[in-house]
């Protein structure tokens, strides 16, 4: 039975597809305090979050079982990713659930802003009727300014052109095509602060974008210029805004988010020019439904074993891509696990080199379950996730080739993996209704079913050399399933790989080592 903790409110219609589920028990612990996280959540394969539960590498070294963070929405930075990834748990999102419903939050907020909406009726409830203190100002031919023209960013600028706004969009990642396509003018950082009318962050928060707007950013815009982050907290230094709108620059501000959630004795809050919500860009119900359906199925499908799609700290891998690769991941898999067990020493350099059809595709993926399979021999929890990292971590140089080389086969997956010891190579390939083959181990040709209880001997090809390993295991009670016989010249070295009924005791194992002429023998688990 999975266990998957919810620590944020989460739709409970969009949650049903876990709840049903017959292999996971879902537990639900709203407002817990950080040591109560840690108290409750030591047995979670899952936890499934908005943007309250702080998720930090303490969180994450509590729960050893724990397989995937799922996050009900976009930002993902009350997440620790560098230490979900260290330790091989995924992280995913709900990238387009809640885009409209952010998009309509903010152009809310503008116009809130542009008509005093909140200030105009705190002083109405007073008994007042203040026409004079709220005129304020119509958003045609004005212009916006959006810093982050992603998916809610987009749909902003939609909203802005229908009012018949001038729509600017600052975005290193924006392509003329695009700019156009929206009808926005595609603007550098300067130009879309210094000529705006309202300035709106839709950018994550990252190391690169905190405190993006500060006070020297805030002297270069337009007098009485209205700032508008329904992104996050950071984005905007709070201090900068605050004296900016207290030396009169700025004239209005909306903020969905903060430096710190809740704000507690904000100074902003107690400028009239600022008007705010708590965090609501998200909260439809609309948005809710949809983020919840999205991470429930995306977490019922990790916690399977299926192929997902929203990983934060993986590349994604198109499905019909997965489809394809798929038959290739067991090959890939053993071929590291059987490189890693013949060579002794820690790895400095692997190379990874593709052939033939395979080629056409993309294989990437390949090489991580490959470099997986590999490290999981001298690493704890090594999986697709953290492969990567924890070879880059080690200094391990990984260099990803493609040739058209095939040696006769249709496709070939070649790994030869240099360490501190030495270096050894192996090569395999997928043969139409039989499956995975090892085809390679060095120089020599063999063809092995990388699969069950292997054993690798390194010999002097003598007569009687297949007699004597017969011999022994035959008197050990040792049946042999297959064997493989491969050699470069007569009376040189040969290499031995059989498959047996049963694994070899240490004993009879380090009997094995001592018969003359054998100088290698290791035995391989795939
Ligand atoms: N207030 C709320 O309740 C909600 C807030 N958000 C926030 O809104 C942010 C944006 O969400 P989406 O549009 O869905 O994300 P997105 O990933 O579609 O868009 C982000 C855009 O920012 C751009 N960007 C990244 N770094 C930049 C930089 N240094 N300068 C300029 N542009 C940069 C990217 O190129 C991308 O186009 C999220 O990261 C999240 O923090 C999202 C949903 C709800
Ligand atoms: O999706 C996001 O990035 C949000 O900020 C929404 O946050 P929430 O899920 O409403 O706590």
């Amino acid at each position: 039975m999975h266990k998957v903790y919810i620590t944020d409110p989460l739709s409970d219609q969009g949650i049903e597809k876990l709840l049903q589920a017959d292999d996971i028990e879902v537990i639900r612990r709203y407002d817990l305090t950080p040591n109560q996280l840690l108290e409750e959540i030591a047995d979670a394969d899952a936890l499934l979050v908005r943007s309250q539960t702080q998720v930090t590498e303490q969180v994450i070294a509590q729960a050893p079982r724990l397989k995937v963070i799922a996050r009900a929405g976009v930002g993902v930075d009350n997440i620790d990713i560098p230490a979900a990834t260290q330790k091989g748990v995924i992280v995913v999102n709900a990238p387009d659930g809640n885009t409209i419903s952010t998009a309509e939050h903010t152009f809310a907020m503008l116009l809130s802003l542009s008509r005093n909406i909140p200030q105009a009726y705190h002083s109405i409830l007073q008994g007042k009727w203040n026409r004079k203190a709220f005129v304020g100002i119509e958003l045609k031919s004005k212009t916006l300014s959006i810093i982050g023209l992603g998916r809610i960013g987009a749909e902003l600028a939609k909203r802005a052109k229908a009012f018949r706004m001038e729509v600017m969009a600052y975005d290193p990642y924006l392509t003329k095509e695009r700019a156009e396509e929206l009808g926005v003018k595609k603007a550098s950082f300067d130009e879309a602060i210094r000529y705006a009318d309202y300035i709106t962050v839709h950018t994550p928060l990252t190391k690169e974008t905190k405190h993006f707007i500060n006070a020297d950013t805030f002297q270069n815009m337009k007098q009485n210029v209205r700032i508008l982050n329904c992104a996050r907290g950071g984005i905007i230094d709070e201090t900068a805004l605050y004296e900016a709108i207290k030396a009169g620059k700025v004239a209005g501000a909306a903020l969905d988010v903060f430096e710190d959630e809740p704000p507690i004795q904000n100074p902003l809050l107690e400028l009239p020019q600022v008007i705010a919500t708590p965090h609501l860009g998200a909260s439809t119900i609309e948005a809710q439904e949809n983020v919840a359906i999205d991470v429930s199925e995306e977490v019922i499908r990790i916690l399977r074993n299926q192929p997902f799609k929203n990983a934060v700290n993986l590349p994604s891998v198109p499905a019909e891509l997965q489809q394809k690769l798929q038959p290739y991941q067991e090959l890939a898999e053993k071929l590291g696990s059987f490189l890693a067990q013949i060579t002794p020493g820690a790895p400095t350099k692997i190379t990874f080199t593709y052939a033939g059809e395979i080629t056409a595709l993309d294989i990437a993926p390949l090489t991580r379950t490959i470099l997986k399979g590999l490290l999981s021999h001298s690493l704890a929890s090594v999986n697709d996730v953290n492969a990567p990292h924890l070879a880059q971590q080690r200094g391990i140089q990984l260099i990803e080739q493609k040739t058209s080389h095939t040696h006769g086969f249709t496709q070939i997956i070649h790994v030869e993996m240099e360490t501190s010891r030495g270096s050894h190579r192996i090569a395999g390939t997928l043969i139409n209704g039989f499956g995975a083959r090892i085809t390679k181990i060095d120089d020599y040709s063999v063809d092995v079913t990388p699969r069950g209880n292997l054993l690798y001997i390194r010999h002097q090809d003598i007569p009687g050399a297949i007699g004597k390993v017969g011999m022994f295991l035959g008197q050990q009670g040792v049946n042999i399933a297959t064997m493989q016989v491969g050699r470069l010249t007569l009376g040189g070295q040969a290499i031995m790989v059989l498959r047996m009924d049963r694994p070899l005791t240490a004993a009879i194992l380090n009997e094995f080592t001592q018969i003359p002429n054998f100088e290698e023998v290791i035995e391989i688990t795939l």
